[in-house]
């Protein structure tokens, strides 16, 4: 693990990649034993029982809502799902082909800020409805992004719709069916928190300087965005494109895993037993590749999970079968992340708000393996 140094009073452990330490307290989830809960409830639990905005509530909260209290939350992320025009017109006036939608959607957000006047405002109540806004207009925008990058009109959020069937709908401009909505609300509950993963603790550290809550999920973005994180579930399906059909499944993994190639959706830095999410969206992949004609995307991915688990030892994370899942709704590849960062927003909030709640700032330190006792050569006569 770690190697302990003593330098003068300080003794410094250097711990690659921070695994297993523990950097803060908080009660928003956590994952003991391979189980996942939020707020104690376990992720079981809340996939078969739970919406998305009782989830956000929970997560917010530390407890469920009650019918009042549910309905007041579904009425404020109607109420403020609306995105700035100048957003739109940014949007619909830049060429949005060279950039991925995680920078689009990086860059969108931290927009949002220039929007609200109460963007500075640091107290809990103003963070909270700040946590509030975030949510509603996150999915706004990740919709309207994916429709303007097409020539298509951005379509309105319908207030009257739930938070996973609007954000379909604004996608499609078609009122999605009840499998539709039942699937996609599944993956926001699932996707929606995880502990200390890599952007959760990247938004923990840039709020913990007392910085604005558009600045911590802006950053939390660019951490979610990177392949060993959310953007593994993009590459999950390029990778999938890439084999095509089963039949060449057993020669690409195997030749991947002899050139030590990492197999996107496998692996993870906690769960040793497998991630207790991905039995969900497996059986989802199933159920709607069955429904949309296109299960050969879901009967590749068990070949290739059958391999990789016996010869790596390593099951599928949450990023593996939502990518087929995703998929087989119709939803562009590109788009998997972004709408990996809708749910998850909801946990980056909660834990922005945990943070201001007990503040301290994140500072470790690093051990220096450079030159030392250099001196100053000026620019002429070096070499
Ligand atoms: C929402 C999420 O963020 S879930 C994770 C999404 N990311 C992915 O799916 C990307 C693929 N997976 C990985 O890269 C890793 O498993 C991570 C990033 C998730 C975890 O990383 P770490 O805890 O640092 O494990 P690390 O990368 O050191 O792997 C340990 C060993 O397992 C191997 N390994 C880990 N994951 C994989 C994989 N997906 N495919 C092949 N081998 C793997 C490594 O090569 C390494 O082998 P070695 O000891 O022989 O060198
Ligand atoms: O916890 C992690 O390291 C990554 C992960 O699965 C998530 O963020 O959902």
């Amino acid at each position: 693990m770690g190697e302990s140094l003593n330098k003068g009073e300080m003794i410094m452990t250097v711990i690659k990649g921070l695994e297993g330490v523990v950097a803060t307290t908080s009660s928003v989830s956590s994952i003991i034993d391979d189980t996942l809960t939020y707020v104690g409830y376990e992720i079981d639990d809340l996939a078969e029982n739970a919406s998305f905005e009782e989830v956000v509530y929970l997560l917010w909260h530390r407890q469920l809502p009650n019918a009042a209290q549910l309905t007041e939350l579904k009425t404020q992320l109607s109420e403020h799902a609306d995105v700035p025009a100048g957003i739109l017109t940014y949007l619909q006036t830049t060429n949005l082909t060279t950039s991925h939608p995680m920078s689009v959607l990086r860059t969108a957000v931290s927009m949002l800020a220039l929007y609200d006047e109460d963007a500075e405002v640091m107290d809990e109540k103003s963070n909270y409805l700040k946590a509030v806004k975030l949510q509603a207009k996150i999915s706004t925008l990740v919709a309207a992004y994916a429709r303007i990058r097409k020539g298509l009109t951005p379509v309105a959020p319908d207030k009257e719709l739930g938070y996973a069937a609007n954000f379909l709908y604004m996608l499609n401009d078609r009122k999605p069916n009840e499998i539709e909505i039942e699937a996609f609300d599944k993956a926001l509950v699932l996707h929606a928190d995880h502990e200390l993963n890599a952007s959760t603790f990247t938004a923990r550290v840039c709020v913990a300087t007392l910085s604005d809550v558009y600045s911590g999920i802006t950053a939390a973005i660019g951490a979610l965005k990177g392949p060993l994180h959310g953007g593994a579930n993009e590459n999950v399906m390029k990778m999938l494109m890439e084999i095509g059909e089963v039949e060449h499944v057993d020669a690409y993994i195997q030749n991947a895993l002899n050139n030590k190639v990492k197999i996107m959706g496998f692996g993870h830095r906690v769960y040793r037993n497998g991630d207790p999410r991905a039995k969900h969206l497996k059986a989802m992949s199933e159920q709607l590749g069955i429904i949309s004609g296109e299960r050969k995307w879901y009967d590749m991915s068990v070949k290739i999970e059958e391999i990789v688990t016996s010869s790596k030892d390593l099951p599928p994370n949450v990023d593996f079968y939502s990518a087929s899942m995703y998929h087989c709704l119709g939803i562009e590849h590109d788009l998997f992340t972004p709408i990996f960062a809708v749910s998850r927003t909801s946990g980056w909030l909660a834990h922005i708000l945990e943070q201001y709640e007990n503040n301290r700032l994140i500072r470790p330190r690093a051990d220096y393996t450079g030159p030392t006792g250099q001196k100053y050569v000026a620019i002429e006569d070096r070499a």
